[in-house]
């Protein structure tokens, strides 16, 4: 599949990214002479955060290519993401010149922030608005407005990419989350302006309250909490009354003078200025992916998505002779002070690949559910290469004796085909209710030893020692 990103800014960088590591290929139109390295900076921050996320391998990145033109860059493309500055005649004039080159059904999808499709396309245009948030490889939001097929073919192909479109059923200023984040930033103007707070002290009532909370609660979820075990109807009659004001009164728009700009610059140079824009995005990355990691536990909002995006990812070739019990590209979480992967995250290899392989012989989730699982008794790991950030693992596994209550499997870990490790699993059967070891039913015995029998016939693996 192919993306062409016209504009590749702040978020035509994250739009190339987020199509590339997900294994498309990505042509590029932008006339700026940086933009190769600004979307260069925007790609290591992606590569640096987004396998961070996963607990499988990506897809192989796709091709990326500039272009010197428009019409070169959409050629064969499958979907074409405008991405210029916030102006509704260069938008027309853009889609225009996109209309003439652009191939037949390819999706058509605006980043804007603030136009609606009717106006987008008021010269005739056919695009849909699909509206992203920064950074575009990470947070999985799109609203999508415009034509109902449009969006629904459109939303198909975002969460194959793992996304979440959010179909906007009616077409407004700003769509759904920029009315209510431009609402709030409405209120941190009068903040400002009034001198009742700085941008840190704005931030710091955000950060450390209610932000937490909005990032797997949202809203109402959040308040329906607060309405205590009387709920969400007692809610709104305890604080609706109380609140009126504030929510009534609050709708004076503060003037947007050059005073209040240099005011709002200079506090935000004393609150960040003494880091760059390449080492706030890293560190916004690193929690981002840190919070959405907690979030799949749960399943709760966007780590929902992550879960379902991550479920979808092939574990490669299953039916090999030896399964592939496990593939991962390291996240820079993984690399400590030496520089190279930990480790700790060998043995995660490892006990991931034994989850694996239980599940490949029927002891999944539901069965641990119903009361039976097996335990792990011993393992020993071999470190035989070092690994870095970003390189692609596969763990392929051996059964070396399955009979019984007793499991021992041999899990290789593989780079390109060179072992740079080994982890050595003994695994017991146990019963969770009374938490003592059994002998598994027959139908989890007889798909182990099926697999068991077939790699009987395998030389045992240099370096096993149980
Ligand atoms: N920055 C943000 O946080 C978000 C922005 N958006 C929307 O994304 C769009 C782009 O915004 P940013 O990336 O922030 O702007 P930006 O200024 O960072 O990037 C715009 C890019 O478009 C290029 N460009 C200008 N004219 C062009 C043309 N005729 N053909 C191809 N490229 C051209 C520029 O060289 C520049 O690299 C806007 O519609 C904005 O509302 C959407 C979500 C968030
Ligand atoms: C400020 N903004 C209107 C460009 C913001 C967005 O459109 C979405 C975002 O990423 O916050």
């Amino acid at each position: 599949m192919k993306a062409a990103i016209i504009g590749g800014g702040v978020i035509g960088g994250g739009w190339a990214a987020r199509f590339l590591l997900n294994g498309w290929d990505v042509a590029v139109f932008d006339p700026d002479p940086e933009a190769e390295r600004k979307i260069g900076e925007v790609l290591a921050n992606a590569r640096h955060a987004l396998p961070g996320l996963y607990d499988r391998a990506l897809p192989a990145e796709g091709r990326l290519s500039y272009h010197a033109s428009l019409a070169e860059a959409v050629a064969g493309a499958d979907w074409i993401q405008e991405s210029v500055p916030e102006r509704l005649d260069l938008k027309h004039k853009v889609f225009a010149q996109i209309a003439e080159a652009a191939p037949e059904g390819a999706v058509l999808g605006s980043s804007t922030s603030g136009f609606k499709p009717s106006e987008l396309n008021a010269e005739g245009a056919q695009a849909i608005v699909a509206h992203p948030f920064n950074p575009v490889y990470l947070l999985p939001l799109i609203e999508l407005v415009g034509d109902a097929g449009a969006c629904e073919r459109a939303a198909g192909i975002l969460k194959t990419i793992g996304m979440f479109p959010l179909h906007v059923r009616k077409e407004i200023d700003a769509h759904i989350a920029d009315r209510f984040l431009e609402a709030v930033w409405r209120e941190a103007l009068w903040l400002v302006t009034d001198g009742i707070a700085t941008t840190e002290e704005i931030d710091e009532a955000i950060r450390m309250g209610f932000g937490l909370r909005w990032a797997q609660m949202g809203l109402f979820e959040t308040y329906r909490i607060a309405g205590g075990e009387a709920g969400m109807k007692y809610f709104m009659e305890q604080f609706g009354p109380a609140l009126k004001w504030p929510w009534t009164k609050l709708m004076d728009v503060p003037e947007f003078t050059s005073e209040l700009v240099d005011l709002i610059a200079t506090q935000s140079d004393a609150q960040s200025g003494h880091r760059t824009i390449r080492e706030l995005e890293r560190l916004r990355d690193d929690n981002l992916v840190g919070i959405m990691r907690a979030l799949k536990k749960t399943g709760s909002g966007a780590g929902g998505v992550v879960a379902g995006h991550e479920a979808a990812l092939p574990l490669a070739d299953a039916a090999a002779e030896l399964p592939v019990t496990a593939a991962q590209q390291v996240p820079a979480t993984w690399a400590d002070y030496n520089g190279h992967m930990n480790e700790t995250h060998y043995l995660e290899l490892g006990s991931r690949a034994s989850d694996a392989f239980m599940a490949l012989i029927g002891a999944d989730a539901e069965y641990i559910a119903a009361g039976q699982s097996y335990f792990t008794v011993e393992n020993v790991v071999k470190y035989l290469a070092e690994v870095r950030v970003g390189e692609r693992l596969e763990v392929t596994t051996q059964v070396l004796k399955g009979e019984g209550k007793k499991l021992h499997l041999f899990h290789r870990i593989a780079r390109g085909g060179e072992p740079v490790a080994s982890v050595e699993s003994l695994l017991l059967h146990v019963d969770l209710t009374t938490r003592r070891t059994c002998a598994p039913p027959p139908e989890v015995a007889e798909r182990l030893s099926e697999i068991a029998a077939r790699h009987g016939g395998m030389a045992r693996p240099e370096g096993a020692r149980l």
